[in-house]
């Protein structure tokens, strides 16, 4: 039997041991499983206690089951679930009842939710968020997902798609009509009206957006500095824990330590590096090599700083601040303020001051790291696009249908191939066309059980 129509089974609930687990099962063979395990089929949809045995008669646990016959189901096959209790032998004995029944086996990653897709439960930007919104950390990754797995995005695609088709449509006809030689303008205003108003809307949604995509991944932002300068102290502050070791000897960090934060929904990576110097100690200075590569990766570099080292040695791309730490050292100027003045002058678009070690401005930076993560990401009230790979073909979509505007004068045949090529970007988006390749990538980094 070929293995997509097998049945498959997997725990989708967390790592065992715990509380409760939750084995799913989709396919032809879910309904003879239940019925095997249980003794009988319950009513569709009603969750229903009983004794699970295995085929010699032996209990198995005490479970609660449900039975979603298909279509109606989350996969669009026929579906059981075992809600069993979340012993590692409990689950080994129900995994060993199921392997044992007939074109029955374990699913792969994703493979659930593959399933839907083969159904029509979902299109492949809900599949896209649906993964997202299992891997969310923070809650506005959890928002744009969320937007995603109800279709958002891709309700606006579909639309967009069924748009231009129309408008290949109202030129199809253009040329029927015209017989031989040019088609008239008149009878090309009502498609160029139409590419032109998609166009704009297409737009809107790409540039509305920030960078909404790399909310998956989140911001990272890089402690960098002189060795000994309180970046350590400023890392277990912000992470509010005592991740980094910090002491009165400069290089004692060596390797790159990250921690992963919620900034007010937004997920943050600040690495901690060692402290940029010259050194003769090859252990120090190949942290010293890594540091400067991670700065220089980094989306925000923190630049620390204290009173007698405040030369910025950092070269990237990204953005720079000036953070003066241990103002509670220098006496007369102290004062946690954010001094944004005199900043541009050493190379740094922000300057702060702050007192690591006693909480002095590490407030206002915080707001401001928000704020930083504001724009980068873009308002997330109605970010539409939740990965790059969406980006792109919208991208596509829209050069594709400012080519066919451009040609449509010169010859009609050229705007139509523009918009069948428009219209192709967004059934790819949607997982409608040349599918394989994109599936096989996209739910190869599904969880198992999904
Ligand atoms: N126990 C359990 N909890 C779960 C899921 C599940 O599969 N089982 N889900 C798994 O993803 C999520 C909920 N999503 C679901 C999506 C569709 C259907 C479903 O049965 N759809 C049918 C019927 C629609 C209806 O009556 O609302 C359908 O689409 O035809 C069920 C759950 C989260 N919680
Ligand atoms: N007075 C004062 N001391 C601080 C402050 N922040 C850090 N220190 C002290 O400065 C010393 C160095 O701190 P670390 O956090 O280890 O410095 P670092 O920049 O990580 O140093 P390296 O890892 O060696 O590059 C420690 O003794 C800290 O207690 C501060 O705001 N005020
Ligand atoms: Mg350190």
């Amino acid at each position: 039997m070929h293995p997509r129509e097998q049945t498959i089974f997997a725990l989708s609930s967390g790592r065992p041991p715990s509380a409760i687990a939750m084995v799913r099962v989709s396919g032809p063979e879910a309904g003879p499983a239940l019925t095997v395990l249980a003794g009988w089929l319950p009513v569709p949809r009603m969750a229903t206690r009983t004794l699970l045995r295995d085929a010699g008669q032996q209990p198995i646990d005490d479970a609660v089951v449900l039975w979603f016959p298909g279509p109606a189901s989350a996969t669009g096959e026929d579906v059981a679930e075992f809600h069993v209790h979340g012993g590692r032998a409990v689950l080994a004995a129900l995994f060993t009842a199921l392997s044992a029944l007939p074109d029955m086996r374990a699913a792969e990653p994703g493979e659930f939710t593959r399933r839907a897709f083969e159904n029509g439960k979902l299109d492949l930007t809900e599949a896209e968020g649906l993964d997202d919104l299992i891997h969310a950390d923070t809650d506005r990754q959890r928002r744009q997902a969320l937007r995603q797995l109800k279709g958002l995005l891709g309700d606006r695609a579909r639309d967009w798609r069924a748009q231009i088709i129309e408008a290949s449509a109202l030129i199809e006809a253009g040329i029927d009509f015209a017989d031989e030689g040019d088609v008239p303008a008149e009878l090309m205003a009502p498609a160029l009206l139409k590419i032109k108003g998609l166009l704009a809307e297409i737009e809107e949604v790409l540039a509305a957006q920030g960078r909404s995509e790399r909310l998956r991944d989140g911001l990272v932002v890089a402690i960098a500095g002189p060795p000994n300068v309180g970046k350590s102290t400023l890392m277990n502050a912000l992470a509010r824990r005592e991740v980094a070791i910090v002491s009165p000897h400069a290089g004692t960090t060596r390797d790159i330590i990250e921690v992963q934060l919620d900034l007010d929904g937004y997920p943050v990576t600040v690495i901690d590096t060692a402290g940029i110097r010259e050194t003769e100690d090859p252990v120090e200075q190949e942290g010293v090599r890594r540091a400067r590569a991670r700065a220089a990766e980094a989306d925000l570099v923190l630049w620390l700083a204290d009173a007698e080292h405040e030369k910025i040695l950092h070269q990237g791309e990204a953005p720079v601040w000036l953070v003066r730490n241990k103002i509670d050292l220098d006496g007369g100027r102290s004062g946690a303020t954010r001094a944004g003045g005199d900043a541009g002058r050493k190379g740094a678009s922000a300057e702060f001051r702050i007192s690591a070690s006693h909480g002095d401005g590490l407030a206002e930076l915080i707001a401001a790291l928000v704020q930083f993560a504001q724009v980068y990401f873009g308002s997330d009230t109605g970010a539409l696009i939740g990965r790059a790979r969406q980006r792109k073909l919208l991208e596509e979509a829209v050069a594709s249908l400012r080519r066919s505007t451009e040609v449509i004068g010169a010859g009609e045949e050229l705007a139509a191939e523009e918009l069948r090529s428009a219209a192709h970007s967004l059934g790819r988006l949607l997982g409608r066309v040349d599918i394989e390749d994109i599936l096989d990538v996209i739910f190869r980094e599904f969880c198992i059980g999904k």
